[in-house]
């Protein structure tokens, strides 16, 4: 994920420095291995502005291993017992083993292991001695794989070199005690960190903690429960006021549905803290909602990421609410559920049967997922997992017999294979029509809804269904609120056309400038700006304060990094970071000059449309601009490049009219440079060349090095881009291009270049000389043809059309079929930021809906 230049502090050093800091867990699915623990290591290890606290599971399995151990230690099963240490032991060694690089540090792990693992040994046969396993002892068993990960991890970073140092976990998370289930003090857990974490961040040591573990009464070991090592990371996230908390996992973020039940579901890239919350009770696994009860007073924003695919940015939790165009942001099935109606006439206005349900359901130790109740009062439906429904019947029909002898409750009814289905969205409280979405969406699916279930947040509506019409259900509903195009990608909306701005050059800030002024019922949004520094990024749009100071910002010559809220990031890194986010109709503008294909594969994966000043993409090698087309047509995506030949002349348009009404192109020919069309045009005058082409800079017709227009290169690029039009099967390699630089000036950097144009005055004023003794105008011309393309200077008489061009002029001339006799000629201003930005705008405005 590209790293935001802005940091918040975290704490003062003893130099009055500030100290941020950022929490990363590494979760037991993703250290399986060693090559996974020394991947976690590289993470730990790679430069970053803040330090990293670590928190780790144990490695992939072993917790289960270790109840195993507990449950046949309290069985009294000695040899099992013993089987299952070694086989631990020995794969802890293993592990150790790969990760440590010399001896030395193997056997002074080994010798860790040994220990922890006669220890571990030792008690358990105590254990199974007594036949007695109490909830201390288990959760002491327990919380050894964490511990033991967390060794690993030490010894694997001080290999590298790194001042790494393990961290008991009980010394600094005061817990309730609760043996199992335990939950952190926060503010006695706030006092520790402070007094023995903290310390150890200022001395840039980098701590490992075991997850999942804390400190009980009298210093006892106790166990966090389910989700146990995310709320450690939370829990000291909030202690240490982190920039941030990093959840590495083995999935690549929280889905906007289970991607096996709807294929097209999307990482959902942010989610606010309450939508996780309700998404984690609903069944999406991933996250436990306790783990976000540290953070509910405190902005430290969580990023679940995947293991595997660092570079990828999963999603961010935090207090925000963005991707306000998706009322309903994600949507869970939960399979297997049985639903429980108590009916009957008896009910209305009696007060307590609801308690009187919910206490028996309680002391049957049956979980409900969902309640409803019709305000008539003659039902109450919930739903309880499958294989708990028998269970809660009797439960229920022995709590109310009375009732049930009287005819007061007519029966308890226990339908099983249900399955609920609830979408959940912050922008659901107050938008009228999101219920009537999913009903209607379901009843198009031939779903039959047999209950539903709304709270007053209306964070959240669910709806029970039949198991077996699960997977249509949530293909309806994702269909619906069209959550497949969350994670980036176009929503097909009237009232957005979204802009993300690469490069803010001179075409780009007079871009930003017209773009308020466009006349369309769609206004485009500016999203996004990217410069080479980094970007900046609102997915609701950057406000004109925002645009206004990022162009004077630009004007000035400073980096986009230097803005606040701004990330640095190469501009691929860039886009892909902003297609994960929903945009609309989102349309990617470059208008660099440099080879910024890297960055448009990205956009065209991510659906988005794009328009190109710059001609280097489509000058690249044909191969590569075969597999940009290809790219761009599988994604359903537009290339529109009207100002890559001509400026805001209409030549790309010209060629499409010719050839969508069956006419065909013979060959092109012309002027395509303003540059050097001013140049010519100035120096006829008498003018010298260098103060000419300064003229032409400070003009802005010039590429960014002049160079490229005096070498050819640009008309080269421009007669490539037409000349592949018509049926050209080569490479810039393949064009004719005659150069006007002399070989001693090629090749020096632009500044020095700049600081030495007067040196070429001369060469330029007997070049003129020369025509003008022949009765001649000088031109750059170009000549495209499917077979041959050349480009170079050209003395040409008088009377010809070419000689007549003034200032920037282009002339693009067109002989086809149609147009054989009397060719087709478009001439007109061709270099400047005012017509090329306008014909970029145009090319946008052709993208947005009439
Ligand atoms: N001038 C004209 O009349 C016409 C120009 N064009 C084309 O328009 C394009 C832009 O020209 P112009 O505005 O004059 O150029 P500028 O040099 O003024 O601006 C270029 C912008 O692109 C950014 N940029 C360059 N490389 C990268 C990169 N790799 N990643 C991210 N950002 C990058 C620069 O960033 P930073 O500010 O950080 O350097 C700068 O903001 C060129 O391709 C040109 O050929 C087309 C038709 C006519
Ligand atoms: N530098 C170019 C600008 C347009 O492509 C030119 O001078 O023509």
């Amino acid at each position: 994920m590209p790293a935001r230049s802005s940091t918040r502090s975290a704490g003062r050093s003893s130099t009055g420095r500030s100290t941020a800091v950022e929490v990363f867990k590494f979760g037991g699915a993703s250290l399986a291995d060693a090559a996974a623990v020394r991947h976690a290591i590289d993470l730990i290890l790679a430069p970053r502005p803040t330090r990293v606290v670590n928190v780790v599971s144990a490695l992939a399995g072993v917790t289960d291993a270790l109840l195993a151990i507990a449950t046949a230690a309290r069985e009294g099963d000695v040899k099992a017992v013993d089987v299952a240490v070694d086989r631990l032991h020995a794969r802890h060694v293993a592990v150790g083993n790969e990760v440590l690089p010399n001896i030395r540090a193997r056997t002074a792990l080994q010798r860790e292991l040994d220990e922890a693992f006669d220890e571990l040994r030792m008690l358990a046969h105590g254990v199974a001695s007594l036949r007695e396993l109490t909830p201390r002892t288990r959760d002491f068993l327990v919380a050894r794989g964490e511990q033991l990960s967390a060794r690993i991890v030490v010894a694997g970073l001080v290999s590298r070199k790194a001042k790494a140092q393990y961290v008991e976990a009980a010394e600094i998370i005061q817990t309730d005690g609760v043996f199992g289930n335990a939950f952190p003090d926060l503010a006695a857990t706030d006092r520790l960190v402070r007094a023995r974490l903290r310390p150890l961040v200022r001395r840039k040591v980098i701590p490992v903690i075991p997850g999942f573990v804390g400190g009980g009464e009298g210093g006892a070991l106790v166990t966090l429960g389910r989700g146990g090592s995310d709320l450690t990371a939370t829990v000291l996230g909030r202690s240490l006021k982190a920039e941030r908390i990093t959840l590495w996992k083995d999935v690549p973020g929280l889905m906007t549905t289970d991607p096996r039940l709807v294929p097209t579901a999307r990482i959902v890239p942010q989610l606010n803290v309450r939508e996780a919350a309700e998404l984690a009770y609903y069944g999406a696994k991933v996250l436990h909602p306790r783990a976000l009860i540290p953070l509910t007073r405190v902005r430290v924003p969580v990023f679940v990421r995947p293991f595997a695919d660092p570079e990828a940015p999963g999603t961010e939790i935090s207090v925000r609410h963005t991707l306000q165009r998706y009322p309903v942001k994600a949507l869970s099935i939960v399979r297997s559920q049985a639903l429980i109606t108590v009916t009957g006439n008896g009910m209305l206005g009696v007060p307590g049967i609801a308690a009187r349900t919910f206490a028996a359901l309680q002391q049957a130790g049956i979980s409900v997922t969902l309640i409803s109740q019709a305000s008539s009062e003659h039902s109450i439906c919930l739903c309880v997992p499958s294989e708990r429904g028998r269970d809660a019947k009797i439960a229920l029909e022995r709590a109310f017999a009375l009732e049930l002898s009287r005819r007061e409750l007519e029966g308890m009814d226990a339908q099983t294979g249900m399955a609920t289905l609830a979408v959940v969205g912050l922008g659901m409280a107050g938008s009228p029509g999101i219920a009537s979405r999913m009903f209607t969406s379901l009843s198009r699916a031939g779903v039959n809804i047999v209950a539903i279930a709304q709270g007053s947040s209306e964070l959240n509506i669910s709806v029970v269904i039949a198991e077996r019409d699960a997977e249509a259900a949530a293909r309806a509903v994702h269909d619906e609120f069209q959550l497949d195009k969350i994670g980036g990608g176009g929503v097909r909306r009237d009232d957005r056309l979204d802009v993300v701005l690469l490069g803010v050059g001179q075409i780009g800030r007079e871009l930003l400038r017209m773009l308020p002024r466009s006349r369309r019922r769609v206004r485009p949004t500016v999203v996004g700006l990217i410069d080479r520094s980094g970007f900046v990024f609102e997915p609701d749009g950057l406000s004109p304060r925002q645009l206004a100071s990022a162009v004077a910002l630009k004007s000035a010559g400073k980096p986009l990094a230097s803005l606040a809220h701004a990330r640095k990031a190469s501009a691929s890194e860039a886009v892909q970071w902003i297609a994960t986010h929903a945009l609309a109709r989102p349309v990617l503008v470059d208008v660099t000059a440099d080879d910024t294909l890297p960055a448009i594969r990205k956009a065209l994966a991510a659906d988005m449309d794009i328009v190109l000043a710059n001609k280097k993409p489509l000058s690249a090698p044909r191969a590569e601009v075969a597999a940009l087309r290809a790219l761009a047509k599988q994604h359903g995506a537009r290339i529109l490049h009207e100002t890559t030949v001509g400026a805001g002349l209409p030549v790309m348009d010209s060629y499409a009219k010719l050839v969508e009404t069956g006419d065909k192109v013979l060959r092109v020919e012309g002027c395509t440079s303003g540059t050097l069309g001013f140049l010519l045009t100035e120096i006829g005058k008498g003018r010298p060349f260098s103060d000419a082409l300064r003229d032409a800079m400070a003009r802005g017709y010039t590429e960014p090095d002049p160079r490229d227009d005096l070498s050819g290169m640009d008309v080269a690029r421009k007669a490539l881009i037409l000349a592949r039009l018509i049926g050209f099967d080569g490479d810039l390699t393949d064009v004719t291009v005659e150069s006007l630089v002399p070989e001693a000036y090629r090749h020096m950097p632009v500044a020095k270049f700049k600081a030495t144009l007067a040196d070429q005055d001369k060469l330029w004023a007997s070049r003129q000389a020369a025509a003008v003794k022949q009765g001649r105008a000088l031109r750059y011309v170009l000549r495209a043809t499917p077979r041959k393309v050349v480009v170079g200077l050209q003395a040409v008489p008088l009377s010809h059309p070419l000689a007549g061009l003034r200032g920037t002029d282009n002339q693009i001339v067109f002989t086809t079929k149609r147009y054989k006799e009397h060719p087709l000629v478009i001439t007109g201003p061709g270099a400047g930021p005012a017509v090329t930005a306008a014909g970029v705008l145009n090319d946008i405005l052709q993208l947005t809906p009439a």
